[in-house]
């Protein structure tokens, strides 16, 4: 099966990617040492209907687990369903020796996780994604945390999984929408790190939701290379994984939360950051172009909704955690495979780029 393995000392981990994985879940816990701990799912509406089924019948009748869902969406992605959360699992029993298993997308991964890190002072955690943002990008790295009203991802922790279960099968329930934002962060990969992934993105028709496990698993080994590197980003290297989200975070934080998708977001930060790329890096127009059509082959948006303001996305992105005593470090592509972080963009090079997405 194709495994991308994380490695990070004592906190390296296995992603496993194949079809059909969510249903030999408690036996991939027993081979990874894990099945001496009372599991708890934390999952959302939506996906808990469709799978946690699957999931807690591969339990069988021993070590059943708890079931503990939040509304579908971001706005579940918050400090109050943490502490909802939190108290369910103290409620039914959980402790030390309990294990948390993340059975959803990006806002439950992220979710789940925040509360792994911070229940009984940290317990151990799964991830079981079922979006693309979250197979390819969320469920690896240990990010973990909630959004506040101020912007995205401020409270959190890091917090590894033990271990990461990919079933490609579970994407085949995801609406249209969901499933298209998630190439913006395929695509992020690809752009920042692995020019000749671009085609091969190219060939996923964006009407089926069918990708295959070992594309995946290419995919997810760029992001696990980078987090190896720089797990905590303090080198900028793992700031790299960032493309795209500087003015993306901010565009997602100018509306109620959920009303865009992260991965649309982002795929109008990466609009605006190819475009400071060619101002700041020499970025190749035609190179702009090629990601830009493939954003487009996934139907993603790469023009601002009128209703955002300008100033309502600078204030939101001045929080942005790469910023560093004031100064802005942005990242910029100089060649499809080559980004870096620079200091040189200003502010008003970010509010031109903003205007740009208008046109
Ligand atoms: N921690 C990280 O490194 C990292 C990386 C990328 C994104 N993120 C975060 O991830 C979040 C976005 O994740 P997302 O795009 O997966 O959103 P999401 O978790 O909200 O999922 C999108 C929607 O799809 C539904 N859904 C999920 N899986 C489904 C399935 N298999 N079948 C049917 N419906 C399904 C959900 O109920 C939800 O309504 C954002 O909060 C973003 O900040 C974090
Ligand atoms: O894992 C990372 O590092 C990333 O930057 C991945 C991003 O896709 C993700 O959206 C992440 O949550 C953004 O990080 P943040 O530190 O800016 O919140
Ligand atoms: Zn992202």
């Amino acid at each position: 099966m194709p495994t991308v393995q994380v490695d990070l000392d004592d906190r390296s981990y296995p992603v496993l990617v194949e079809n059909g994985l969510l249903s030999k879940t408690a036996d991939l816990l027993a081979q990874h040492g894990l099945s001496g701990l009372r599991p708890a799912i934390i999952s959302d509406e939506a996906v808990s209907r469709y799978h946690s089924k699957t999931l807690i019948e591969s339990f069988g009748a021993g070590n059943s687990p708890t079931l503990h869902t939040v509304p579908s969406g971001e706005a579940s992605k918050s400090i109050s369903q943490v502490e909802n959360l939190c108290r369910e699992m103290i409620r039914a029993g959980h402790d030390r020796r309990s294990m948390i298993i993340a059975l959803g997308g990006g806002v439950v991964g992220d979710l789940a996780g925040f509360v792994a890190s911070i229940f009984y002072r940290s317990i151990p955690f799964v991830q079981i994604p079922t979006t693309i943002v979250s197979q390819v990008d969320s469920s690896v790295g240990g990010k973990t945390g909630v959004n506040v009203a101020e912007g995205k991802n401020l409270l959190g922790a890091f917090h590894q999984p033990k271990l990461v279960i990919v079933d490609p099968e579970t994407l085949r329930t995801l609406p249209a929408r969901e499933f298209h934002e998630g190439f913006a962060e395929a695509i992020k990969h690809a752009a920042i790190r692995d020019a000749a992934m671009l085609d091969d993105l190219l060939t996923i028709a964006p009407q089926k939701r069918d990708v295959p496990a070992d594309l995946l698993a290419r995919n997810i080994a760029i992001k696990a290379r980078v987090v190896e590197s720089d797990e905590y980003e303090t080198k900028d290297i793992r700031a790299l994984l960032n493309f795209g989200h500087t003015i993306g975070h901010g565009i997602e934080a100018s509306l109620p939360y959920g009303q865009i998708l992260h991965g649309e977001a982002i795929s109008l930060g990466i609009r605006a950051a190819l475009h400071i790329s060619e101002k700041h890096s020499g970025l190749q127009p035609e190179h702009s172009t090629r990601i830009l059509d493939l954003l487009g082959h996934f139907n993603l948006p790469l023009t601002l909704p009128e209703s955002i303001a300008t100033a309502t996305v600078m204030e939101k992105l001045s929080r942005d955690k790469k910023f560093k005593s004031g100064k802005i470090r942005f990242v910029t592509l100089s060649e499809i495979g080559c980004a870096h972080v620079i200091d040189s963009v200003s502010l008003s090079d970010l509010e031109e780029a903003i205007h740009h997405l208008r046109g």
